[in-house]
Protein backbone atom coordinates (compact mmCIF):
# COMPACT_ATOMS: atom_id res chain seq x y z
CA UNK A 1 0.00 0.00 0.00
CA UNK A 2 1.57 3.67 -1.32
CA UNK A 3 2.16 4.99 2.34
CA UNK A 4 -0.17 8.43 2.13
CA UNK A 5 0.38 11.48 4.60
CA UNK A 6 -1.55 14.91 4.25
CA UNK A 7 -0.87 18.18 6.03
CA UNK A 8 -4.24 20.00 6.85
CA UNK A 9 -4.27 23.79 7.59
CA UNK A 10 -7.06 26.11 8.36
CA UNK A 11 -6.58 29.20 6.09
CA UNK A 12 -7.34 31.27 9.37
CA UNK A 13 -3.54 32.87 9.03
CA UNK A 14 -0.42 32.79 7.83
CA UNK A 15 1.79 29.23 7.88
CA UNK A 16 4.11 29.56 11.36
CA UNK A 17 6.74 27.54 12.19
CA UNK A 18 4.26 25.40 14.37
CA UNK A 19 2.51 24.63 11.06
CA UNK A 20 5.55 24.19 9.20
CA UNK A 21 7.34 21.84 11.24
CA UNK A 22 3.90 19.68 10.91
CA UNK A 23 4.18 19.91 7.38
CA UNK A 24 7.50 19.24 7.01
CA UNK A 25 7.25 15.72 8.89
CA UNK A 26 4.33 14.73 7.19
CA UNK A 27 6.35 15.69 4.02
CA UNK A 28 9.47 14.19 4.79
CA UNK A 29 7.76 10.75 6.27
CA UNK A 30 6.07 10.13 2.73
CA UNK A 31 9.44 10.71 1.15
CA UNK A 32 11.40 8.82 3.37
CA UNK A 33 8.90 5.78 2.79
CA UNK A 34 8.64 6.04 -1.21
CA UNK A 35 5.19 7.56 -0.35
CA UNK A 36 2.31 10.43 -1.52
CA UNK A 37 2.56 14.15 0.36
CA UNK A 38 -1.35 15.59 0.03
CA UNK A 39 -2.31 19.71 0.95
CA UNK A 40 -5.36 20.11 2.02
CA UNK A 41 -7.04 23.62 3.13
CA UNK A 42 -9.60 23.02 5.57
CA UNK A 43 -11.47 25.98 4.98
CA UNK A 44 -14.95 25.44 6.01
CA UNK A 45 -14.34 27.76 9.06
CA UNK A 46 -16.05 30.64 6.43
CA UNK A 47 -15.62 33.41 9.22
CA UNK A 48 -12.23 33.02 9.73
CA UNK A 49 -11.16 31.53 6.55
CA UNK A 50 -9.71 34.06 4.25
CA UNK A 51 -8.18 33.81 0.56
CA UNK A 52 -5.39 35.93 1.51
CA UNK A 53 -4.35 33.25 4.54
CA UNK A 54 -4.39 30.50 1.29
CA UNK A 55 -2.41 32.32 -0.55
CA UNK A 56 0.41 32.70 2.10
CA UNK A 57 0.42 28.94 3.21
CA UNK A 58 0.81 28.26 -0.57
CA UNK A 59 3.66 30.64 -0.69
CA UNK A 60 5.04 29.50 2.64
CA UNK A 61 5.01 25.81 1.31
CA UNK A 62 6.54 26.87 -1.68
CA UNK A 63 9.14 28.90 0.01
CA UNK A 64 10.47 25.84 2.32
CA UNK A 65 10.24 23.71 -1.42
CA UNK A 66 7.79 21.10 0.38
CA UNK A 67 5.79 20.29 -2.44
CA UNK A 68 3.26 18.30 -3.05
CA UNK A 69 1.76 15.14 -4.79
CA UNK A 70 -1.73 16.00 -5.00
CA UNK A 71 -4.10 18.72 -4.18
CA UNK A 72 -4.50 21.22 -2.71
CA UNK A 73 -7.82 20.10 -1.77
CA UNK A 74 -10.52 22.55 -0.72
CA UNK A 75 -12.98 21.35 1.72
CA UNK A 76 -15.67 23.79 0.63
CA UNK A 77 -15.49 22.22 -2.92
CA UNK A 78 -16.34 18.72 -0.93
CA UNK A 79 -19.47 19.93 0.67
CA UNK A 80 -21.99 17.88 -1.61
CA UNK A 81 -19.68 14.83 -0.43
CA UNK A 82 -20.22 15.52 3.39
CA UNK A 83 -23.80 15.71 3.14
CA UNK A 84 -23.83 12.36 1.21
CA UNK A 85 -21.97 10.43 3.45
CA UNK A 86 -23.64 12.00 6.47
CA UNK A 87 -27.44 11.25 5.15
CA UNK A 88 -26.11 7.95 4.75
CA UNK A 89 -24.98 7.25 8.03
CA UNK A 90 -28.47 8.16 9.03
CA UNK A 91 -29.60 5.64 6.46
CA UNK A 92 -27.72 3.02 7.47
CA UNK A 93 -28.89 3.96 11.34
CA UNK A 94 -25.43 5.18 12.44
CA UNK A 95 -26.60 8.29 12.82
CA UNK A 96 -29.69 10.66 13.03
CA UNK A 97 -31.72 13.82 12.64
CA UNK A 98 -32.14 15.98 16.10
CA UNK A 99 -33.75 19.59 16.62
CA UNK A 100 -32.88 20.88 19.63
CA UNK A 101 -33.36 24.65 20.06
CA UNK A 102 -30.49 26.47 20.78
CA UNK A 103 -32.48 27.22 23.82
CA UNK A 104 -32.96 23.80 24.78
CA UNK A 105 -29.39 22.36 24.20
CA UNK A 106 -28.51 25.68 26.67
CA UNK A 107 -30.99 24.40 29.11
CA UNK A 108 -29.75 20.98 28.80
CA UNK A 109 -25.98 22.35 29.63
CA UNK A 110 -26.82 24.68 32.37
CA UNK A 111 -28.96 21.28 34.09
CA UNK A 112 -25.76 19.52 34.03
CA UNK A 113 -23.47 22.02 35.25
CA UNK A 114 -25.75 22.50 38.24
CA UNK A 115 -25.90 18.85 38.79
CA UNK A 116 -21.91 18.95 38.45
CA UNK A 117 -21.84 16.34 35.59
CA UNK A 118 -19.52 17.39 32.71
CA UNK A 119 -22.04 18.74 29.89
CA UNK A 120 -22.31 16.25 27.10
CA UNK A 121 -25.38 15.94 24.58
CA UNK A 122 -28.09 13.75 26.70
CA UNK A 123 -29.04 11.69 23.55
CA UNK A 124 -32.91 12.47 23.07
CA UNK A 125 -33.16 11.98 19.62
CA UNK A 126 -30.29 9.34 19.46
CA UNK A 127 -33.61 6.31 18.94
CA UNK A 128 -36.43 8.41 17.81
CA UNK A 129 -36.06 7.73 14.32
CA UNK A 130 -37.51 10.95 13.52
CA UNK A 131 -37.77 11.59 10.06
CA UNK A 132 -35.74 14.84 7.67
CA UNK A 133 -38.34 18.13 7.77
CA UNK A 134 -37.24 21.57 6.92
CA UNK A 135 -36.41 22.84 10.54
CA UNK A 136 -33.80 25.25 11.28
CA UNK A 137 -32.56 23.70 13.94
CA UNK A 138 -31.94 20.71 12.37
CA UNK A 139 -28.51 18.48 13.06
CA UNK A 140 -26.79 15.17 12.28
CA UNK A 141 -25.37 13.59 15.63
CA UNK A 142 -23.12 10.50 14.88
CA UNK A 143 -24.27 7.60 17.44
CA UNK A 144 -21.15 7.22 19.35
CA UNK A 145 -21.24 3.89 20.87
CA UNK A 146 -22.01 3.87 24.67
CA UNK A 147 -19.87 1.01 26.06
CA UNK A 148 -16.76 -0.23 25.65
CA UNK A 149 -13.63 1.96 24.32
CA UNK A 150 -11.37 3.57 21.55
CA UNK A 151 -7.94 1.90 21.67
CA UNK A 152 -5.04 3.32 19.49
CA UNK A 153 -1.02 2.99 19.46
CA UNK A 154 0.34 6.49 18.58
CA UNK A 155 3.85 6.55 16.88
CA UNK A 156 4.64 9.35 19.11
CA UNK A 157 2.75 9.03 22.16
CA UNK A 158 2.09 5.41 22.33
CA UNK A 159 -0.86 3.35 23.51
CA UNK A 160 -4.10 5.87 24.05
CA UNK A 161 -7.12 4.34 25.28
CA UNK A 162 -10.35 6.65 25.35
CA UNK A 163 -14.03 5.27 27.11
CA UNK A 164 -16.96 5.68 24.87
CA UNK A 165 -18.58 6.79 28.06
CA UNK A 166 -16.65 10.02 27.76
CA UNK A 167 -18.02 10.41 24.42
CA UNK A 168 -21.67 11.95 23.58
CA UNK A 169 -23.07 11.75 20.30
CA UNK A 170 -21.36 14.49 18.05
CA UNK A 171 -22.91 17.03 15.82
CA UNK A 172 -21.30 15.52 12.15
CA UNK A 173 -23.24 18.20 10.10
CA UNK A 174 -24.63 21.08 11.17
CA UNK A 175 -28.09 22.92 10.38
CA UNK A 176 -26.31 25.66 8.14
CA UNK A 177 -25.64 22.92 5.50
CA UNK A 178 -21.71 22.68 6.75
CA UNK A 179 -19.92 19.52 8.13
CA UNK A 180 -17.75 19.69 11.40
CA UNK A 181 -14.43 19.59 11.80
CA UNK A 182 -13.99 15.81 13.38
CA UNK A 183 -16.53 14.70 10.21
CA UNK A 184 -15.06 16.50 7.32
CA UNK A 185 -11.59 14.99 8.29
CA UNK A 186 -12.56 11.08 8.45
CA UNK A 187 -14.62 11.82 4.96
CA UNK A 188 -11.52 13.21 3.51
CA UNK A 189 -9.10 10.84 5.15
CA UNK A 190 -10.74 8.21 4.14
CA UNK A 191 -11.62 9.26 0.50
CA UNK A 192 -7.90 10.28 0.11
CA UNK A 193 -6.20 7.21 1.15
CA UNK A 194 -4.30 9.10 3.63
CA UNK A 195 -2.83 5.84 5.64
CA UNK A 196 -0.91 8.20 8.32
CA UNK A 197 -2.13 11.18 10.01
CA UNK A 198 0.84 13.54 11.29
CA UNK A 199 -0.72 16.08 13.02
CA UNK A 200 0.26 18.46 15.82
CA UNK A 201 -1.31 16.95 19.19
CA UNK A 202 -3.84 19.42 19.67
CA UNK A 203 -6.11 17.12 17.83
CA UNK A 204 -5.19 14.02 20.04
CA UNK A 205 -8.45 14.56 21.62
CA UNK A 206 -10.46 13.96 18.74
CA UNK A 207 -8.85 10.95 17.41
CA UNK A 208 -11.09 8.77 19.09
CA UNK A 209 -14.43 10.56 18.09
CA UNK A 210 -12.89 10.01 14.43
CA UNK A 211 -12.27 6.04 15.14
CA UNK A 212 -15.69 5.45 16.09
CA UNK A 213 -16.72 7.14 12.56
CA UNK A 214 -14.16 5.47 10.98
CA UNK A 215 -15.45 2.01 12.16
CA UNK A 216 -19.28 3.29 11.45
CA UNK A 217 -18.25 4.00 8.03
CA UNK A 218 -16.62 0.76 7.43
CA UNK A 219 -13.36 2.14 6.67
CA UNK A 220 -9.76 0.76 8.39
CA UNK A 221 -8.73 3.51 10.93
CA UNK A 222 -4.86 4.84 9.72
CA UNK A 223 -1.71 5.08 11.75
CA UNK A 224 -1.94 8.12 13.50
CA UNK A 225 1.24 10.61 15.24
CA UNK A 226 0.67 13.24 17.07
CA UNK A 227 3.27 15.88 17.34
CA UNK A 228 3.89 17.75 20.63
CA UNK A 229 3.17 21.39 20.10
CA UNK A 230 6.06 23.64 19.50
CA UNK A 231 5.82 26.74 22.07
CA UNK A 232 7.32 30.16 21.96
CA UNK A 233 9.41 31.86 24.34
CA UNK A 234 7.01 32.41 26.95
CA UNK A 235 6.49 28.73 27.23
CA UNK A 236 2.91 29.05 25.28
CA UNK A 237 2.13 27.17 22.25
CA UNK A 238 2.83 28.91 19.29
CA UNK A 239 -0.05 29.68 17.02
CA UNK A 240 -1.37 32.38 14.59
CA UNK A 241 -2.87 33.50 17.55
CA UNK A 242 -0.50 33.55 20.08
CA UNK A 243 3.08 34.75 19.49
CA UNK A 244 4.04 32.95 15.75
CA UNK A 245 5.26 34.40 12.95
CA UNK A 246 4.37 33.93 9.25
CA UNK A 247 7.68 31.52 8.17
CA UNK A 248 7.59 34.22 4.97
CA UNK A 249 8.76 36.86 8.22
CA UNK A 250 12.25 34.09 8.42
CA UNK A 251 12.69 34.99 4.57
CA UNK A 252 12.32 38.46 4.88
CA UNK A 253 14.68 38.23 7.73
CA UNK A 254 17.64 36.76 6.01
CA UNK A 255 16.98 33.12 6.98
CA UNK A 256 17.81 30.67 4.13
CA UNK A 257 14.64 28.19 3.49
CA UNK A 258 16.86 24.69 3.85
CA UNK A 259 17.92 26.41 7.36
CA UNK A 260 14.58 26.40 8.91
CA UNK A 261 13.78 23.39 7.66
CA UNK A 262 17.23 21.96 9.18
CA UNK A 263 16.36 23.92 12.35
CA UNK A 264 12.57 22.64 12.62
CA UNK A 265 13.67 18.91 11.83
CA UNK A 266 15.83 19.28 14.94
CA UNK A 267 13.29 20.68 16.96
CA UNK A 268 11.31 17.49 17.90
CA UNK A 269 13.42 14.97 16.58
CA UNK A 270 17.03 13.87 16.43
CA UNK A 271 19.72 11.88 14.53
CA UNK A 272 22.33 10.99 17.35
CA UNK A 273 24.19 14.27 17.91
CA UNK A 274 24.10 15.55 14.39
CA UNK A 275 22.91 19.19 14.02
CA UNK A 276 23.31 19.84 10.39
CA UNK A 277 21.32 17.85 7.79
CA UNK A 278 21.25 17.62 3.75
CA UNK A 279 17.58 17.23 2.82
CA UNK A 280 18.59 13.76 1.27
CA UNK A 281 20.10 13.15 4.57
CA UNK A 282 16.69 14.03 6.43
CA UNK A 283 14.71 12.03 4.04
CA UNK A 284 16.60 8.73 4.42
CA UNK A 285 16.87 9.05 8.12
CA UNK A 286 13.98 11.16 9.08
CA UNK A 287 11.19 8.21 10.88
CA UNK A 288 8.09 9.66 12.71
CA UNK A 289 8.08 7.46 15.17
CA UNK A 290 11.72 8.59 16.30
CA UNK A 291 10.00 12.21 17.25
CA UNK A 292 9.98 13.35 21.22
CA UNK A 293 7.25 13.07 23.21
CA UNK A 294 8.29 16.60 25.15
CA UNK A 295 7.48 19.85 23.39
CA UNK A 296 10.04 22.09 22.04
CA UNK A 297 10.86 25.43 22.44
CA UNK A 298 11.43 27.86 19.42
CA UNK A 299 14.86 29.38 19.77
CA UNK A 300 15.82 31.73 17.25
CA UNK A 301 19.43 31.71 18.41
CA UNK A 302 20.14 27.95 17.00
CA UNK A 303 17.90 29.43 13.61
CA UNK A 304 20.58 32.19 13.51
CA UNK A 305 23.41 29.88 14.04
CA UNK A 306 22.32 27.09 11.75
CA UNK A 307 21.83 29.98 8.82
CA UNK A 308 25.46 30.70 8.99
CA UNK A 309 26.38 27.37 8.92
CA UNK A 310 24.77 27.27 5.48
CA UNK A 311 26.21 30.71 4.58
CA UNK A 312 29.48 30.06 5.34
CA UNK A 313 29.32 26.22 3.87
CA UNK A 314 26.90 26.28 0.70
CA UNK A 315 27.88 27.30 -2.80
CA UNK A 316 28.06 30.73 -3.03
CA UNK A 317 26.25 30.28 -6.67
CA UNK A 318 23.32 28.20 -4.92
CA UNK A 319 22.88 30.99 -2.40
CA UNK A 320 22.54 33.70 -5.28
CA UNK A 321 18.55 33.70 -5.96
CA UNK A 322 18.12 33.64 -2.37
CA UNK A 323 20.68 37.00 -2.11
CA UNK A 324 19.30 38.41 -4.69
CA UNK A 325 16.15 38.70 -3.37
CA UNK A 326 17.44 40.81 -0.72
CA UNK A 327 19.33 42.81 -2.58
CA UNK A 328 16.01 43.46 -4.59
CA UNK A 329 14.17 43.67 -1.50
CA UNK A 330 16.94 46.52 -0.18
CA UNK A 331 16.40 48.51 -3.51
CA UNK A 332 19.35 48.30 -4.80
CA UNK A 333 20.78 48.63 -8.27
CA UNK A 334 21.92 45.34 -8.80
CA UNK A 335 23.44 45.52 -12.06
CA UNK A 336 25.55 48.35 -10.75
CA UNK A 337 27.61 46.54 -8.32
CA UNK A 338 29.48 43.24 -8.04
CA UNK A 339 28.54 40.19 -8.70
CA UNK A 340 26.61 38.77 -6.00
CA UNK A 341 28.23 35.38 -5.64
CA UNK A 342 31.30 37.35 -4.97
CA UNK A 343 29.56 39.45 -1.94
CA UNK A 344 28.68 35.84 -0.75
CA UNK A 345 32.42 34.82 -0.39
CA UNK A 346 33.87 38.43 1.34
CA UNK A 347 30.79 38.74 3.81
CA UNK A 348 29.60 35.18 4.66
CA UNK A 349 31.84 34.95 7.76
CA UNK A 350 30.79 38.46 8.48
CA UNK A 351 26.73 37.88 8.67
CA UNK A 352 24.71 35.42 10.35
CA UNK A 353 21.91 36.04 7.83
CA UNK A 354 20.76 37.69 4.00
CA UNK A 355 19.63 40.38 4.84
CA UNK A 356 22.51 41.62 7.06
CA UNK A 357 24.97 40.51 4.23
CA UNK A 358 22.44 42.24 1.90
CA UNK A 359 22.96 45.68 4.41
CA UNK A 360 26.49 45.16 4.66
CA UNK A 361 26.60 45.07 0.86
CA UNK A 362 25.02 48.35 0.47
CA UNK A 363 27.97 50.84 -0.30
CA UNK A 364 28.97 48.45 -3.44
CA UNK A 365 25.65 48.81 -5.05
CA UNK A 366 25.10 52.54 -4.38
CA UNK A 367 26.62 55.72 -2.66
CA UNK A 368 27.85 55.71 0.80
CA UNK A 369 25.14 57.20 2.42
CA UNK A 370 27.16 57.58 6.07
CA UNK A 371 30.15 58.41 7.27
CA UNK A 372 31.50 57.33 10.52
CA UNK A 373 33.02 60.72 11.87
CA UNK A 374 35.16 58.83 14.06
CA UNK A 375 36.60 56.76 10.87
CA UNK A 376 37.38 60.02 8.85
CA UNK A 377 39.24 61.65 11.77
CA UNK A 378 41.47 59.04 12.61
CA UNK A 379 42.42 57.56 9.49
CA UNK A 380 41.49 60.28 6.40
CA UNK A 381 42.87 63.29 8.69
CA UNK A 382 46.18 61.12 9.34
CA UNK A 383 49.71 62.39 7.92
CA UNK A 384 50.22 59.35 5.49
CA UNK A 385 46.66 59.63 4.42
CA UNK A 386 47.07 61.89 1.20
CA UNK A 387 50.32 60.48 -0.21
CA UNK A 388 49.07 57.03 0.48
CA UNK A 389 45.68 57.75 -1.59
CA UNK A 390 47.40 59.38 -4.35
CA UNK A 391 49.85 56.33 -4.67
CA UNK A 392 46.65 54.03 -4.60
CA UNK A 393 45.18 56.12 -6.72
CA UNK A 394 47.32 55.62 -9.88
CA UNK A 395 47.75 51.76 -9.47
CA UNK A 396 44.27 51.16 -9.12
CA UNK A 397 43.43 52.94 -11.93
CA UNK A 398 46.27 51.13 -13.92
CA UNK A 399 45.01 47.20 -13.02
CA UNK A 400 44.61 45.88 -16.29
CA UNK A 401 42.39 43.08 -15.38
CA UNK A 402 40.10 43.33 -12.12
CA UNK A 403 40.57 41.18 -9.98
CA UNK A 404 41.19 40.14 -5.97
CA UNK A 405 44.65 39.82 -7.04
CA UNK A 406 45.82 42.32 -8.65
CA UNK A 407 43.87 44.61 -6.47
CA UNK A 408 46.12 43.23 -3.58
CA UNK A 409 48.89 43.70 -5.59
CA UNK A 410 48.30 47.18 -6.20
CA UNK A 411 47.69 48.09 -2.40
CA UNK A 412 51.01 46.34 -2.31
CA UNK A 413 52.72 48.46 -4.62
CA UNK A 414 51.45 52.01 -3.55
CA UNK A 415 52.71 50.96 0.29
CA UNK A 416 56.15 50.05 -0.84
CA UNK A 417 56.09 53.25 -3.24
CA UNK A 418 55.63 55.75 -0.22
CA UNK A 419 57.76 53.33 2.39
CA UNK A 420 54.79 52.41 4.40
CA UNK A 421 53.27 48.98 6.10
CA UNK A 422 50.07 47.87 4.22
CA UNK A 423 47.87 49.16 6.73
CA UNK A 424 49.24 53.22 6.47
CA UNK A 425 47.41 52.62 2.54
CA UNK A 426 44.56 49.98 3.60
CA UNK A 427 43.10 52.42 6.25
CA UNK A 428 42.53 55.74 5.01
CA UNK A 429 41.26 53.13 1.66
CA UNK A 430 38.95 51.26 3.58
CA UNK A 431 37.30 54.63 4.71
CA UNK A 432 37.31 55.43 1.64
CA UNK A 433 35.25 52.97 -0.06
CA UNK A 434 32.79 52.54 2.79
CA UNK A 435 32.82 55.52 5.08
CA UNK A 436 33.26 53.07 7.77
CA UNK A 437 36.72 51.42 9.51
CA UNK A 438 35.06 48.11 9.17
CA UNK A 439 34.80 45.49 6.30
CA UNK A 440 35.97 42.47 5.40
CA UNK A 441 39.25 42.68 4.09
CA UNK A 442 40.80 45.37 1.95
CA UNK A 443 41.31 43.54 -1.17
CA UNK A 444 38.21 42.42 -1.01
CA UNK A 445 36.22 45.34 -0.15
CA UNK A 446 37.95 47.44 -2.95
CA UNK A 447 37.59 44.92 -5.57
CA UNK A 448 33.86 44.68 -5.24
CA UNK A 449 33.84 48.08 -5.48
CA UNK A 450 34.24 47.80 -9.26
CA UNK A 451 37.36 50.00 -11.16
CA UNK A 452 35.81 52.88 -11.95
CA UNK A 453 33.80 53.02 -8.35
CA UNK A 454 36.89 52.34 -6.95
CA UNK A 455 39.04 54.80 -8.08
CA UNK A 456 36.42 57.55 -8.10
CA UNK A 457 36.01 56.86 -4.40
CA UNK A 458 39.56 57.56 -3.44
CA UNK A 459 39.30 60.49 -5.63
CA UNK A 460 36.69 61.92 -3.53
CA UNK A 461 38.12 61.26 -0.33
CA UNK A 462 41.30 63.09 -1.36
CA UNK A 463 38.74 66.11 -2.10
CA UNK A 464 37.76 65.06 1.25
CA UNK A 465 41.10 65.30 2.59
CA UNK A 466 41.20 68.94 0.92
CA UNK A 467 38.06 70.24 3.01
N1 LIG B 1 2.55 25.41 17.92
C1 LIG B 1 2.41 24.31 17.19
N2 LIG B 1 3.28 23.30 17.32
C2 LIG B 1 3.17 22.17 16.57
N3 LIG B 1 2.19 21.97 15.66
C3 LIG B 1 1.29 22.94 15.49
C4 LIG B 1 1.34 24.16 16.23
N4 LIG B 1 0.30 24.94 15.83
C5 LIG B 1 -0.35 24.24 14.89
N5 LIG B 1 0.21 23.03 14.68
C6 LIG B 1 -0.24 21.98 13.75
O1 LIG B 1 -0.16 22.49 12.43
C7 LIG B 1 -1.22 22.00 11.63
C8 LIG B 1 -1.99 23.16 11.02
O2 LIG B 1 -2.58 23.90 12.04
P1 LIG B 1 -3.61 25.08 11.86
O3 LIG B 1 -3.68 25.53 10.46
O4 LIG B 1 -4.88 24.71 12.52
O5 LIG B 1 -2.86 26.25 12.67
P2 LIG B 1 -3.01 26.85 14.14
O6 LIG B 1 -1.91 27.83 14.32
O7 LIG B 1 -3.16 25.77 15.15
O8 LIG B 1 -4.35 27.65 14.05
P3 LIG B 1 -5.02 28.50 15.19
O9 LIG B 1 -4.17 29.72 15.42
O10 LIG B 1 -6.29 28.78 14.51
O11 LIG B 1 -5.08 27.61 16.39
C9 LIG B 1 -2.04 21.12 12.55
O12 LIG B 1 -1.62 19.79 12.39
C10 LIG B 1 -1.68 21.62 13.93
O13 LIG B 1 -1.83 20.60 14.89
Amino acid sequence: MTVRTRFAPSPTGYLHIGGARTALYCWLESRHRGGEFILRIEDTDRERSTDAAVQAILDGMRWLDLGHDEGPYYQTLRMERYRQVAEDLVRAGKAYYAYETKEELEAMRSQQMAANVKPRYNGAYRDRAEPLRDDPNRVIRFKNPTAGSVVFNDKVKGRIEWSNEELDDLVIFRSDGFPTYNFAVVVDDIDMKITDVIRGDDHVNNTPRQINIYNALGAAAPAFAHLPMILGPDGQKLSKRHGAVSVMQYRDDGFLPHAVLNYLVRLGWSHGDQEIFSRREMIDLFDVADVNVSAARFDVEKLSWLNQQYLKNDDPAELVPHFLWHLDAAGYDVASGPAPADVIVALRDRARTLKEMAEKAAVWYGPIREWDDAAVAKHLKSATAVPALKAVHARLAAVAEWNVENVHKAIEAAAAAIGEGMGKVAQPLRVAMTGTQVSPSIDHTVFLAGQSRAVARVEEALKRIGE
